[in-house]
């Protein structure tokens, strides 16, 4: 099962022999639990480590395989963050993308050798989605071929970027190039912040850190401010766009090709995802099936809490999401890895579908996980809201998914224009024209959903179920927001009065698309145990999804009410047959307790001892009597006693 989680046996072995290798490192582990420390101390602690796998890098993992290192990253360094994080997520991707091979051989190297740090600045205070009215400038200087970043006013100051406050020395900063007065929209810049011996800021610039967040508080959030800051021309990012010496512009082959790393992270961001979600339920199954609480026959001792149907409904569904999301995750790596390629060498013609696609990803995929993690936690109880269980950090970090790369919504509303265009070309007699991803839109289907009629039809009844709804509704939004401009209304204003509606669509074809993916898994695996386990999940998972909405089914009849009673009945039977495995289908994820960080959900199993040693190594119980009480708590006793 790791095997068809890691993508092969050998990366599945890979992952055991990295962990295996940490275990005998404790120079690399957390030297003392993360939530026991201040963020200063976490972000100390972290550039400990991260300075430690630069020397034993190599000895450890493969350091050009991404999968390994992303692996050695969340074992030694752990899901809060590093102070490099940006650096390899979305610095080093900008720079491949988008420099030229000159500045590439310039640059990639030395970031590569870690000489300097970099992150992706491109968020502003007063402005993130919208990235036409971002506000920092880079004016050409035509005498002294310069760009002059500036930062206007405060709204204008870059906001969020991760690491920028204290730990990068460069940035990939999105400023509006100006030529001769002419605004050509966001450019990508290569910029010095900081100065390479003494790491002080370069005069002209103004950098810090904007403060603690929700979670994810060893990144180093920065805010970034330009007072006519001047880089030479050649700092403009290449690779596509070219300024000519004497102000010259040379336009890319795709108007939004600059925004490739955006598209980077949100087709890596998937297995992050799942991941996420996995580990949380990681822990919260382990403890379910320890903890015992209450009766389901009185005659009988208390039962594990695992044996409750409500608790298996509310962690079997999103385990298999879990499961769901990386396969889908994996598919739109290996996609995004062959569109990189096509851009590279002049074909842009994939990345609308490529950007279609991991928006409504990214978008479901990160609300899901919110919710997978949040009912995990509050299915262990009481210890789930302690630090202990770990859940409310994981949670924290995922749940920074739905927003950044893109707010959900927004996001969302990009695939819808997508799905607008496509339904387009149905109502004008054009099918043919459709993209692979969307080609069901153009199929007829039957009047009603034979799922409980066809036995053994495998899945292929519900996958027709899904496309139908997905197709009803994507075409219903287009026709809402089509009409609204037959009766004269502006586009914007039409596509805003219908934009519940377009959502709706693009939720559901990526609803669908994460069904096709987790069936395209299972109809590959050869090995009969594996395909047995991973089918029952996947019929939990496509009676669940289905259950959810249900009600775009039932709007038009395609799906009666009897058939909602069968499809009910599905989702208990296989909560039933997948509790026998559901530890093991956790537990093949194989993450360490290293990795996973939590008390609750070691591996032992020894929940309750080792709670309680926890709770006696927190900093408060150093002292019988705090200081807190004898200055104020003890004085107030005292005073109310007299
Ligand atoms: C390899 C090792 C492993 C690596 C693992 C990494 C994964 C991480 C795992 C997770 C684990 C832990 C979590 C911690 C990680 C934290 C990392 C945090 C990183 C966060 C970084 C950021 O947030 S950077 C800032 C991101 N900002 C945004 O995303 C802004 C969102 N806004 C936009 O993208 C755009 O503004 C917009 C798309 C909404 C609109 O753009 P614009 O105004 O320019 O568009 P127009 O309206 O003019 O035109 C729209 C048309 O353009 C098409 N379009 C838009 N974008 C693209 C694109 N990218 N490609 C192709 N086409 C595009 C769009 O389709 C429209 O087309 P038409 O309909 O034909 O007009
Ligand atoms: C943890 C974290 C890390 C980040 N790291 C980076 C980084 O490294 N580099 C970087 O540059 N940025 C980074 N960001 C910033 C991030 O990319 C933005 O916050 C994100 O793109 C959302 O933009 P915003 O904050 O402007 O939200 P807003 O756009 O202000 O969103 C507010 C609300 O308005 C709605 N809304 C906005 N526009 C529309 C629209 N057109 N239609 C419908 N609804 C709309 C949204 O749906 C949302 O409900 C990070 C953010 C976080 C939380």
């Amino acid at each position: 099962m790791a095997a068809q989680i890691w993508g092969s046996e050998k990366r599945a072995r890979r992952r055991r022999e990295i962990s295996a290798k940490i275990a005998q490192m404790p120079e690399l582990h957390d030297s003392k639990p993360l939530p026991f420390m201040t963020r200063e101390e976490k972000i100390m602690e972290s550039a400990r480590k991260l300075t430690i796998l630069t020397e034993k890098m190599g000895q450890i993992i493969d350091p050009t395989d991404p999968a390994e290192l992303y692996h050695l990253n969340n074992e030694v360094l752990g899901l809060e963050g590093n102070p490099m994080a940006l650096h390899g997520v979305m610095f080093i991707p900008a720079l491949s993308a988008q420099a030229s091979d000159e500045q590439q051989a310039k640059w990639l190297p030395r970031a590569l050798r870690r000489e300097i740090i970099g992150t992706y600045a491109q968020t502003e205070l007063g402005h993130g989605t919208n990235l036409q009215n971002l506000e920092t400038t880079a004016t050409y200087d035509l005498a002294t071929q310069e760009f002059v970043l500036h930062t206007p006013q405060i709204t204008a100051l870059k906001w969020w970027p991760g690491n920028l406050g204290k730990s990068s020395n460069y940035a990939v900063v999105v400023a509006h190039m100006i030529i001769k007065a002419k605004n050509y929209g966001p450019h990508p810049f290569m910029v010095q912040l900081r100065d390479e011996k003494t790491h002080e800021p370069l005069p002209g610039i103004t950098i810090g850190d904007i403060g603690p967040k929700m979670a994810y508080n060893i990144v180093d959030n920065g805010f970034l401010g330009f007072n006519k800051y001047r880089i030479p021309r050649t700092n403009l990012l290449m690779r596509h766009t070219k300024v000519e010496a004497d102000g010259t512009y040379i336009k890319p082959p795709h108007a939004k090709i600059n925004y490739s790393a955006m598209v980077h992270v949100r087709a890596y961001m998937l297995t992050g995802q799942a991941i996420m979600l996995a580990s949380a339920l990681n822990i919260a199954t382990r403890y379910s099936s320890v903890r015992r609480q209450g009766q389901i026959d009185k005659s009988q001792p208390e039962v594990k809490v695992l044996e409750y149907q409500t608790q298996q409904h509310r962690l079997f569904p999103s385990i298999a999401r879990a499961y769901a999301f990386q396969f889908a995750g994996a598919e739109t790596v290996k996609l995004y890895e062959h569109v990189l390629k096509e851009m590279k060498s002049g074909n842009v013609s994939l990345m609308a579908d490529l950007h279609a696609l991991t928006s409504g990803l990214k978008s479901v995929v990160t609300y899901q996980t919110g919710e997978g993690i949040e009912q995990a936690r509050m299915a262990c109880g009481g210890h789930g809201y302690s630090m202990a269980s770990y859940i409310s950090e994981i949670y924290g970090v995922a749940i920074g998914g739905c927003t950044y790369e893109g707010e959900n919504m927004v996001m969302l509303l990009q695939l819808a224009r997508y799905l607008v265009k496509s339904a387009a070309l149905v109502k004008s007699g054009q099918s043919s024209k459709l993209g692979p991803l969307v080609a069901y839109l153009g199929v007829k289907s039957e009047p009603t959903s034979l799922i409980d009629r066809i036995p053994n039809s495998g899945f292929t009844e519900y996958v027709k179920t899904f496309q139908h709804v997905s197709k009803r509704q994507t075409l219903k939004a287009a026709d809402m927001f089509f009409g609204l401009m037959e009766k004269g209304e502006k586009r914007e204003i039409a596509w805003n009065k219908c934009s519940v509606e377009l959502n709706r669509a693009s939720r559901l074809h990526t609803r669908l698309f994460i069904v096709e993916a987790f069936v395209r898994r299972v109809n590959e695996i050869a090995d009969i145990r594996i395909k047995e386990a991973l089918t029952d999940l996947l019929h939990l998972h496509v009676n669940y999804e289905l259950l959810d909405i249900a009600s775009y089914a039932l709007e038009d009849g395609f799906l009666s009410a009897s058939q909602l009673d069968y499809i009910r009945d599905q989702v208990y039977l296989y909560l039933g047959k997948i509790r026998p495995n559901a530890v093991s289908l956790l537990d093949s994820w194989e993450f360490s307790d290293i990795e996973l960080r939590s008390v609750l959900g070691r591996r032992d199993g020894n929940v309750y001892e080792n709670l309680f040693k926890w709770a006696k190594s927190s900093p408060l119980n150093k002292t019988d009597v705090l200081s807190s009480v004898t200055q104020y708590l003890k004085p107030m006793m005292e005073k109310a006693r007299l």
